[in-house]
């Protein structure tokens, strides 16, 4: 099987921080992908950059259609970029704000995504966006009801209804439960589990939480100071730690 996403050799530095140092990685079809590392280490420039938001001083990052085609995702142009984000691929925000159109309604954040893939039927359309917020578990009766009234977790499970909606291959989830209630935090990545194993979805999540990147995660990437100090798969980098950055890593978590 090959790579959806093929990253090789990424580097950025923001002045004297290197913020991205010699960064590889692929992502398979399916596959969930956690990058885990403390603050600062790099996370999020490195989705950004993989989801092509933000380009590097160095290095490719390559993207294959459903046709078999390689895509430079950095050389695509902003057009083309910007279909992508509409179909193949999704972006889940820390903050739902950030996913989110505030001032229309959820009904119509989930359907303006199906209608930027081509649906026209508004029948068609507020039936799936009902369906959507029941799979999320948002009362189908707040469906006109604006986001802006919802809590933070409801926010977030509709963000991530939006996302979802257009059944992309591959997502991008930037500490998607940061920022939530511990009790709420774990409803919603046992959420997410479901919907991604039901989707078959790709996933390169990033997140601080190694207890979400354990129960989330096929594989994982450990970061620090903008390099990957240890990969493989997650139960063997947890549970067998060989760096000592992780081992510290996964002691703390113990400790807490
Ligand atoms: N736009 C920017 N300008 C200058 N420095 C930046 C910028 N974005 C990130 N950095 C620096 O690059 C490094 C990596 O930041 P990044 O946000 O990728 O880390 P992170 O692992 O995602 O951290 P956190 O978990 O706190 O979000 C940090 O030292 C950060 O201060």
């Amino acid at each position: 099987m090959s790579a959806l996403l093929e990253a090789s050799g990424l580097a950025l530095r923001f002045g004297a921080v290197p913020a991205l140092d010699d960064v590889s990685l692929e992502v398979f079809p399916g596959e969930v992908v956690a990058i885990v590392g403390e603050s600062g280490s790099g996370k999020t420039t490195l989705l950004r950059v993989l989801s092509g938001m933000m380009r590097p001083e160095a290095g490719e990052v390559r993207y294959r259609d459903p046709e078999g085609g390689l895509h430079l995702v950095h050389d695509m142009g902003e057009a083309a970029q910007r279909r992508l984000h509409r179909t193949d691929w999704g972006f889940v925000h820390q903050n739902p704000r950030d996913g989110l159109r505030m001032r229309v309604s959820a009904g119509g954040n989930i359907g303006e995504r199906l209608m930027a893939v081509g649906a026209r039927h508004y029948g068609q359309i507020r039936a799936e966006a009902d369906e959507w917020l029941r799979r999320v578990e948002i009362d189908p009766a707040r469906i006109d009801g604006m986001p802006a009234l919802f809590s933070g977790g409801m926010q977030q499970r509709l963000q991530i209804a939006r996302t979802l909606v257009t059944r992309p291959r591959l997502v991008f989830m930037d500490e998607p439960t940061g920022g939530l209630d511990v009790s709420v935090q774990a409803r919603l990545l046992d959420m997410i589990r479901a919907l991604v194993a039901d989707l078959g979805l790709a996933v390169v999540i990033v997140t601080h939480d190694i207890a979400a990147a354990r129960l989330l995660a096929h594989r994982l990437l450990v970061m620090r100071r903008g390099q990957v100090v240890e990969h493989g798969l997650t139960d063997r980098v947890l549970d067998d730690p060989q760096h000592e950055y992780t081992q510290l890593l996964v002691a703390s978590v113990l400790a807490a």
